[in-house]
């Protein structure tokens, strides 16, 4: 994962100093703030010994490319991914860990990358994987949205997700993908085992290969007059109920 040079917002940096600290190289905050979410912030990054600039919102926002900032923005360091998708399955393995896997298949939105990343961070998912052609990449809009989630969810892009999906298989995790046509439902599916969860693009789902490749298809039940859900909100109720069964939550 190359992470991006600027990343901006209370969130995204704060997590990047908790995180990695050596890997920022320096934090630009609007001086003219005194709230007590900015004396907090900085409170933490001189806790961390970042190094803080002082600088106006024009200058930040210049830095961030944008103006959703909240006068915080961080030159850093990419942050080097330690593994590969292999090695963190094989670490899974080790430990007895029964994966969760969010597979993006051509996901292009930035903001709803980051909203899958920060919803898989947020049901405990190891990793999210996508194509490599067809899919968002790590940049600061995806980094800002995921409020952290970037830094902290690894997001492997492979080079032919079929087969990838196939290697899974071989590894005994179990492909669920999600359509609102097919005909099982999340909430009849064994979600327990190792699972990899396959959701589709905004516009036209999952491609027919990775469809074809998945071992189980499902739908999230619609109530309403709205055929399918957002991709990210889609990501996010499965990844709940399979959170749900894991830990044996009644809701
Ligand atoms: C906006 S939807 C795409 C809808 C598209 N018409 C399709 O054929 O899947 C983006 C992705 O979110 C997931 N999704 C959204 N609503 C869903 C539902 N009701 N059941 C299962 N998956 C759903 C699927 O993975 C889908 O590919």
């Amino acid at each position: 994962m190359s992470s991006p040079k600027v990343i901006f917002g209370f969130h995204a940096v704060g997590v990047r100093i908790k995180t990695a600290p050596a890997s920022v190289l320096e934090v630009l905050f609007d001086a003219s703030r005194r709230d007590a979410r900015m004396k907090q912030f900085i409170a933490r990054a001189q806790e961390a010994g970042v190094r803080l600039v002082e600088a106006d919102a024009l200058r930040i926002a210049k830095l961030a490319g944008s103006h959703g900032h909240q006068g915080v923005a961080a030159r850093v360091s990419p942050t080097q991914q330690s593994h590969s998708l292999d090695e963190l399955l094989e670490g899974l393995e080790a430990t007895g860990t029964v994966p969760l896997l969010l597979v993006l298949d051509g996901v292009t939105d930035p903001h709803n990358l980051g909203a899958c990343l920060r919803v898989a961070d947020g049901a405990g998912a190891h990793a999210v994987i996508a194509p490599k052609d067809h899919a968002a990449g790590i940049n600061a809009t995806v980094a800002k949205v995921a409020s952290g989630a970037a830094d902290t969810v690894p997001y492997f892009m492979v080079t032919n997700l079929a087969r990838t999906l196939n290697e899974l298989k071989e590894r005994d995790i179990w492909c669920v993908g999600t359509s609102d046509d097919a005909s099982g439902t999340l909430y009849q599916c064994d979600l327990k085992r190792p699972l990899a969860l396959v959701l589709g693009a905004e516009g036209v789902g999952m491609r027919q290969l990775t469809r074809k490749t998945c071992d189980e298809l499902i739908s999230i039940p619609m109530a309403g007059a709205v055929e399918s859900l957002n991709v990210s909100v889609a990501s996010g109720v499965c990844l709940y109920e399979a959170m749900r069964q894991r830990q044996s939550i009644s809701i």
